[in-house]
């Protein structure tokens, strides 16, 4: 088996150690020959690159290199892979996302909503220019984006590149949610085989089998809506924030049992309840830097502290696993098969070709081979092409510098849907991203004069 050298974006951040686990972990499904960590923040990147390099030592001997770099030359040149994990504006920014749609009793969240709208707006600069860099010193690299929000970034990287079919766009929600499900049923999460349609953090499981064919979706229903349903991921099960998201499946499940629905469907479905349950002042974002960031970097300093991971834990979990198993399926043409995004060329059949929806896939050394899904249903088609198209205007936004566009984006958005509404937010976020968004210009050839 050829070894890989892989490159890690974002380095510095909170799931890089937990991704360093799943590589060891999954090191004879995806054999590394180097790693090289590359990030904007110095600081932030060497804390977790010293960790990870006495982690490796211990637990990686067959690896030939590890270094971590701010250079981009140096970082990208020789890739094989390009694992991309930035977070524009850092999770300071992220808090304001939040915070700033519950002023006006709008949902306050990372991807979905105005919280979505904003860190879209500003991650796609970023992420076009990491594209650009990593294709400048390493054309065939395969990349795999986890950035969110994806399906905006998505959105603009399929626009922008429209003839680089090596750029592929992956979330580890549906996996996770897998994961419960296989606890459920008694099984290993990669022994189960989903049908799912949708668009990112916006799509539901049909069917749920196993290698054998069997179908287990009415089992599942019936177990969510009778047991409950829980996080089982380490990272996430004793995770109250987690704990109460996937309690809302059951809800959802209740109300519409047609199909199983991504958890992330809670914040359209259900927006009064979400914004109800909010404290401004601890948004997810500040449980994030009180959690997790603190923990992590706590674990880093004890790891550098000791010389060795003699006094730590490290868990696997299915973030990683599962970037790592898309991975090694198209490195190795595996034919196995993952929820990613694609572009949908007819793959929901009654939904526009232009637009990146996340289905399953056989994963090849030829890229992702979407399964058809066929025609949707009203009420998913209709929810879906909102979506979109709300997704859409964002890129618009960004693209034409529009004001309008904007504001259009969160008119349609299912979490505000009030005009003035959408106006005081909007203004509000773009003061508070002065520094990273474009300018956002009215458009003149449609000022009302009087
Ligand atoms: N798609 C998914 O399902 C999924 C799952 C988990 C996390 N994520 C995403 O992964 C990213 C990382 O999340 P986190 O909470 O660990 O954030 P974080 O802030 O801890 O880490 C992000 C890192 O990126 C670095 N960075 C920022 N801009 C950069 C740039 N232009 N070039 C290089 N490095 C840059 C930062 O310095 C930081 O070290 C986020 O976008 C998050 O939303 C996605
Ligand atoms: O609020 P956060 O920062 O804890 O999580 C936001 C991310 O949530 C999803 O990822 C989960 C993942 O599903 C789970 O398996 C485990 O690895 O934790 C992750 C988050 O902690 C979602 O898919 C991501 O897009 C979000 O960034
Ligand atoms: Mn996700």
């Amino acid at each position: 088996m050829k070894r890989q050298n892989l490159v890690v974006v974002g380095a510095g951040s909170t799931y890089t150690i937990g991704m360093i686990m799943s590589l060891i972990a999954e090191k004879e499904q995806f054999p590394l020959k180097s790693i090289t960590f590359y990030d904007t923040d110095v600081d932030r990147q060497e804390q977790v690159a010293k960790a990870s390099e006495i982690i490796l030592r211990e637990r990686y001997p067959e690896l030939d290199s590890f270094h971590y770099t701010t250079d981009k030359q140096e970082a990208f040149s020789n890739a094989d892979f390009v694992f991309i994990q930035i977070r524009t504006g850092g999770l300071a920014m992220r808090e304001k996302d939040e915070q700033i749609p519950l002023r006006y009793d709008a949902v306050g969240q990372e991807t979905c909503g105005p919280g979505g709208m904003a860190y879209g707006l500003r991650s796609i600069g970023d992420m076009i220019q990491l594209v650009n860099d990593v294709r400048s010193f390493s054309p065939d690299a395969w990349i795999l984006n986890y950035t969110n929000p994806a399906a905006i970034v998505a959105e603009a990287l399929r626009r922008e590149f429209p003839e680089d079919n090596k750029v592929l766009n992956i979330c580890d929600m549906p996996a996770a949610i897998m994961v419960s499900y296989a606890s459920i049923l008694g099984k290993e999460v990669f022994d189960l085989v989903p049908e799912y349609f949708g668009l990112n953090h916006f799509g539901w499981f049909t069917k749920i089998y196993d290698k054998q064919g069997v179908d287990h979706t009415n089992t599942l229903k019936r177990a969510i809506t009778e047991d409950g349903f829980i996080p089982e991921d380490a990272e996430i099960a004793n995770d109250p924030n987690w704990i109460k998201t996937f309690k809302q499946v059951e809800q959802m499940v209740t109300d519409f049992p047609e199909y199983l629905p991504n958890t992330y469907l809670q914040y359209y479905l259900y927006p009064t309840q979400m914004v109800e349950k909010e404290d401004p002042t601890n948004t997810r974002a500040r449980q994030v830097i009180n959690g997790r960031e603190k923990r992590v970097h706590t674990l880093a300093d004890q790891i550098i502290k000791d010389g060795s991971t003699e006094n730590v834990e490290l868990e696997v979990d299915i973030h990683g696993r599962y970037m790592v198993r898309v991975a090694a399926s198209m490195a190795y043409n595996n034919e196995d098969i993952f929820i990613v995004m694609v572009e949908n060329n007819g793959t929901i059949a009654n939904l526009q070709d232009d637009v990146m929806v996340e289905v399953p896939a056989m994963i090849t050394n030829r890229g992702p081979k979407p399964f058809s899904v066929g025609n949707i249903s009203t009420f998913y088609k209709g929810l879906i092409e909102n979506q979109l198209a709300y997704e859409k205007l964002v890129v618009d936004a960004y693209e034409q510098n529009s004001y309008e566009k904007a504001l259009q984006a969160l008119t349609l958005n299912r979490t505000v849907v009030d005009v003035p509404k959408a106006r005081k937010i909007l203004d509000d976020l773009i003061d508070a991203n002065k520094d990273y968004w474009p300018t956002l210009h009215a458009n003149k050839q449609h000022v009302v004069t009087s």
